[in-house]
């Protein structure tokens, strides 16, 4: 732990399970780096304090009902919190400036997507920095929508799906981050929203590291030529911590069941906190799992197929031990399992960002949004992945399984794997780029603070 630094960071994560994880990783670094820290949370996926006694929590009521905090349209959910927290979040911003009990705030760092804390923070005078929890690459493409609108690659159209889009390689036209492939103004709005909220900040972190994304940061750097840009990942790697942050509950019988397993040989299956999939689909994985033959560990989270009996028939009984099912699994030490073979992932970015990190080949089947960016860079860019391109096959997914972990085919892939394991494993040592980024992340802290004095002296 590094000296104190006598300063608060107010840090605002949004409140679902893929952005608060990084958030909340964030905040251990810099707490070792001797800030501070003060976690914001919303009511709605509310954390536990006692989890992180080193931090102080402040909760502020969204204004959600109880069917909006229910609803599965994730585009109406983030608008709803952009425009519900405004009032709660300012009136919670003005005690904690106005606590002279407490070290002086030196900034705010909030998710990206809250981009409503930008009006707020303004108003206040406190510097804001921006966490983007999703990759670089991602980001990138969210930021060119209205290049991509005027190229015409926007909207999408049906028969232009297999092109190149030629400004971003390896993207093809099918892979712009949409939901459903489709447009709609709430969803333009969020994403003009994210890119102008960053282009308005007083920094950008990524969870990225420079030889993973570079030609990605280098095109932001570009597009934001005034803000600095901080790829400070992967936050997990640099001080690993017991902490949880989990919102659903941790099944850790995996990890003796994966003792008993060869080396390299289980195919861990699991699509993070959001995505949902049809019975007729699950039906499709659970098969082409148990025809595969390999040995399988499966996250089958509640919400993740609505069905009161999700497996299809008979299936359970052919396994023999083979496959193991779980409704949470501590998923860094899974793959970091010398047992894992595979990770077939939806690719949301930290499922994405853990694999790379564990030397780990993947499955790609991006479901929304920023995910089929992050799989065709995990597949086409990267190279250290398989992309199941037909939608969810038995046969294909048998067959891609055993491609990847047993087959000549899959071996260069492998190679590819671990040697990018190795880059990921030197970017946070003393000397890597983002060891170098944190460091100039938190000068870049300490430099904005006679703003922030300044305001909270009147
Ligand atoms: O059984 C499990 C399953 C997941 N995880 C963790 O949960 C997180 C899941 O995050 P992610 O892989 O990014 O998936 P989502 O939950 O889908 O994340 C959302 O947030 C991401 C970051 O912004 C986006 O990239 C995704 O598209 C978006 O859906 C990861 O840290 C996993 O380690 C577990 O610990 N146990």
């Amino acid at each position: 732990m590094e000296e104190r630094k006598g300063r608060r960071l107010l840090l605002f994560p949004l409140p679902l399970q893929g952005h608060i994880n990084p958030m909340l990783e964030l905040a251990n670094i810099l707490h070792l780096k001797g800030f501070s820290i003060t976690i914001i949370h919303t009511h709605f996926n509310s954390l536990n304090p006692s989890t992180y006694p080193h931090f102080t929590f402040h909760s502020i009521p969204d204004g959600l009902s109880e069917s909006e905090a229910a609803t599965k349209d994730l585009v109406l959910l983030l608008s709803l919190l952009n425009a519900k927290c405004i009032e709660p979040f300012r009136e919670c911003l003005v005690r904690l400036l106005s606590d002279a009990s407490e070290e002086p705030v030196a900034c705010l760092i909030s998710d990206v997507i809250h981009f409503f804390t930008e009006s707020v923070a303004d108003s206040l005078k406190i510097p804001r920095i921006v966490l983007r929890t999703g990759g670089a690459s991602s980001f990138a493409v969210f930021a060119a929508f209205s290049l991509l609108r005027e190229k015409g690659y926007l909207p999408l159209q049906e028969s232009r799906l297999e092109e190149p889009v030629i400004e971003f390689p390896p993207i093809k036209v099918k892979d712009l981050p949409l939901i459903n492939r489709c447009i709609t103004e709430e969803y333009s709005k969020l994403v003009s929203g994210l890119s102008n909220g960053a282009k308005a900040s007083c920094g950008v972190i990524f969870n990225t590291f420079e030889d993973l994304e570079e030609h990605a940061l280098a095109r932001i750097n570009q597009e934001l030529p005034n803000i600095p840009v901080f790829p400070i990942g992967p936050f997990h790697k640099f001080y690993p911590t017991s902490s949880s942050s989990d919102l659903f509950s941790i099944d850790h019988s995996c990890i003796s069941w994966l003792d008993t397993q060869a080396p390299k040989s289980v195919v861990y299956v699991s699509f993070g906190s959001i995505a949902a999939m049809k019975e007729a689909e699950f039906s499709e994985i659970a098969w082409g799992l148990a025809n595969s033959n390999q040995p399988f560990l499966w996250v089958v989270r509640p919400g993740l197929v609505q069905a009161s009996e999700p497996f299809p028939s008979g299936f359970l009984e052919t396994l023999n031990g083979r496959g193991h099912i779980v409704k949470w699994a501590p998923q860094k030490e899974v793959l970091a399992h010398p047992a894992i073979g595979a990770f077939w992932t939806h690719n949301g970015w930290n499922s994405t960002l853990e694999s790379v990190c564990e030397g780990v080949p993947m499955i790609c089947m991006p479901c929304f949004t920023d995910q089929m960016v992050n799989a065709r860079f995990a597949s086409d860019g990267w190279k250290v992945g398989l992309q199941l391109e037909n939608g969810m096959e038995r046969g294909e997914i048998e067959r891609t399984i055993r491609k990847l972990v047993v087959e000549k085919e899959g071996e260069e892939i492998r190679e590819r794997a671990l040697k990018l394991k190795e880059k990921a494993n030197l970017c946070f040592k003393q000397g890597g780029s983002s060891y170098q980024s944190l460091d100039g992340l938190v000068k870049h802290i300490l430099s904005l603070e006679s703003v922030v004095f300044q305001s909270q002296s009147h």
